[in-house]
């Protein structure tokens, strides 16, 4: 049978509430040192996922993410430091368990579907603990829920990528694991796809309850996808919370810059403020001369007809972005110039004189 088209409603996802659900396990990582041959890939890494928790690994290339991800597995050993599913150490000082015997289900970025078996074959791999009747059935009921059932006697290359990464997902959940682990598992799919997979794919890991550790690059991806996001940078954890916490209160500027566009201002701090041609800014506890940024979002910069409060700029260049624009504004005072994204720019064309204005919601202020 063939694919139609590459878009997720054909074929339709199954019914929701028919996952089967798992007994969901809590992830402790705690302390974990990681090397390739000397060279350092995570230095001391301690992070718990709540049974049935979504968490996202988030950071750049090479920071080290699916290295803990395939520690998780039982793909690598740590170093040093202990790993803990449920009540189960699966790996520490004196012990480590085979990836079999950890209760864990693995999907990685490439699907990585057996080319030589079906469809039913490859999602009953691995579902060792069933006879043959009842694996069949749980495999078919798997792919039903993924809207594939009418595939099963298909071999992968039939299938859209989107379609595989279902199959990839049915797989995945099959046998009930007590942790979920996925690499980039959207991210060989176009944007307008990655979205209506990522939905699915989501009430698919609500329903199994399964505690579930998926990593990206993406911080859009993993605000939408988390409960809470873990930063990493460098083989270390740098943040670990909510998406609202890490977007609201990043860190330092390297993770604000990592969630948001920001106008960066350089200034100093005095009697714990940040003078900037937008007023005073509240510098914490830094002390007197301490060299300060002021970040302003580019949501968090208002434009107004002149007059009507504000600092005076004026339009130089604005930029239509899809949904709304990006305005670049020449204000005194300001050797660069100030970026927003405004809705609407069409009340300010280039050459128009504006009133700036910031919402202190999107001020966040940083030592340099
Ligand atoms: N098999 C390997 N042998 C040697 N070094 C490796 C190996 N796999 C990863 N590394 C190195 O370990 C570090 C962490 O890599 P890892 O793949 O875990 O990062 P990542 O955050 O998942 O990156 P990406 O998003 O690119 O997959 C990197 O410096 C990488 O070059």
């Amino acid at each position: 049978m063939s694919t139609v088209g590459t878009t997720a409603e054909r074929p339709r996802w199954g019914r929701r509430g028919t996952a089967a659900a798992t007994i969901a396990a809590r992830l402790s990582i705690e302390s974990v040192l990681h090397d390739y041959d000397g060279v350092a890939s995570l230095r001391g890494v301690t992070l718990e996922a709540r049974p049935g928790e979504i968490v996202c690994l988030l950071g750049h290339s090479g920071c080290g993410k699916s290295t803990l991800l395939r520690l998780v597995a039982g793909l690598e050993r740590p170093t040093s430091g202990r790993i803990v599913i449920g009540d189960l150490e699966v790996a520490g000082p004196a012990r480590f368990v085979p990836p079999e015997r950890r209760g864990v289900g693995l999907m990685f970025q490439d699907y990585a579907l057996f080319p030589h078996m079906s469809i039913l074959a490859n999602v009953m791999f691995g579902l060792t603990s069933l006879d043959g009747p009842a694996a069949e059935r749980a495999a078919r009921a798997a792919l039903g829920r993924v809207g594939l059932e009418d595939y099963a006697e298909d071999y992968p290359h039939a299938l859209s990528g989107g379609e595989q990464q279902r199959v990839a997902l049915a797989r995945a959940i099959v046998p009930r694991p007590a942790v979920l682990l996925m690499d980039e598992p959207f991210s060989g799919l176009d944007k307008r796809l990655r979205d209506s997979v990522r939905d699915e794919t989501m009430a698919v890991l609500r329903e199994t309850r399964a505690t579930a550790v998926v990593v990206t690059h993406d911080p859009e991806e993993a605000m939408r996808m988390a409960d809470r996001v873990a930063l990493m940078r460098k083989g270390s954890l740098v943040q670990f919370g909510s998406p609202a916490e890490l977007y609201g209160s990043p860190v330092d500027l390297t993770a604000a810059r990592f969630f948001s566009e920001l106008n960066e201002f350089d200034g100093t701090a005095t009697g714990g403020r940040v003078e900037t041609p937008f007023g005073a800014f509240d510098a914490g506890a830094a002390s007197d001369g301490a060299a300060m940024v002021v970040c302003i979002r580019h949501s968090g910069i208002l434009l107004a007809a002149p007059g009507s409060g504000g600092v005076a700029g004026r339009v130089v260049r604005s930029r239509f972005l899809g949904e709304v624009w990006l305005a670049e504004i020449a204000v005194d005072g300001l050797d660069a110039l100030l970026r927003a994204r405004v809705r609407d720019a069409s009340a300010f064309p280039p050459g128009t004189d504006v009133a700036v204005d910031v919402d202190r919601r999107d001020v966040l202020v940083f030592p340099r």
